[in-house]
């Protein structure tokens, strides 16, 4: 059986199916946020997430001298990079690997914060698992990226050098 419906009935049904999964994405938004009552604020916007991620950027920057250190040395790698002419796919995993130890960096002060706010000044053995842990995976990957940087840097520095 065909039913046909003409442009206006179409267009009627087509609108309030729209406005129906707008409303239950705003449904399921509120239910969402209602499911976090515990949290002190919620981000309401992305405007807003960004101002938050950038204050942990920026608290990170401020407090932690690793963190410094690892912009520094990224930004470094970089330039080399940029200096040696290296193609843009060895740039990518110059980034890559700058990335991640970056963000590791901030995984770990994020985890050291919150190991402080649960035990405080207290000694307490996962604790200490907990930071040295994360203080390991900042370790390996800085490590990992010094390794990458030298297979990139090193055999163009010594074709030029020969050159
Ligand atoms: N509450 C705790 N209980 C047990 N051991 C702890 C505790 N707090 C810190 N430690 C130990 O002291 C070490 C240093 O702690 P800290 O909070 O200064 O972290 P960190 O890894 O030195 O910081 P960063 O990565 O910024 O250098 C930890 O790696 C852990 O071995």
């Amino acid at each position: 059986m065909q039913i046909k419906l003409d442009e206006s009935a179409n267009t009627t049904i087509q609108s309030d199916m729209a406005s129906k999964i707008s409303t239950s994405a705003h449904h399921q938004l509120e239910r969402s946020n209602q499911n976090r009552v515990k949290a002190w604020r919620v981000a309401t916007s992305i405007g807003v997430s960004f101002k938050y991620a950038a204050a942990g950027v920026t608290y990170a920057y401020n407090t932690q001298r690793n963190f410094r250190i690892h912009c520094v040395m990224g930004t470094l790698a970089i330039v080399i990079g940029a200096l040696l002419q290296l193609s843009s796919v060895e740039m990518a995993v110059i980034c890559i690997t700058s990335g991640l130890v970056l963000t590791l960096e901030l995984l770990n002060t994020a985890i050291e914060s919150v190991v402080d706010l649960t035990v405080g000044q207290t000694y307490h053995d996962l604790a200490k698992i907990a930071k040295d842990c994360a203080a390991g995976a900042v370790l390996i990957s800085a490590f990992a990226s010094v390794l990458v940087g030298m297979c990139l840097v090193i055999p163009k520095a010594i074709l030029l050098f020969v050159h």
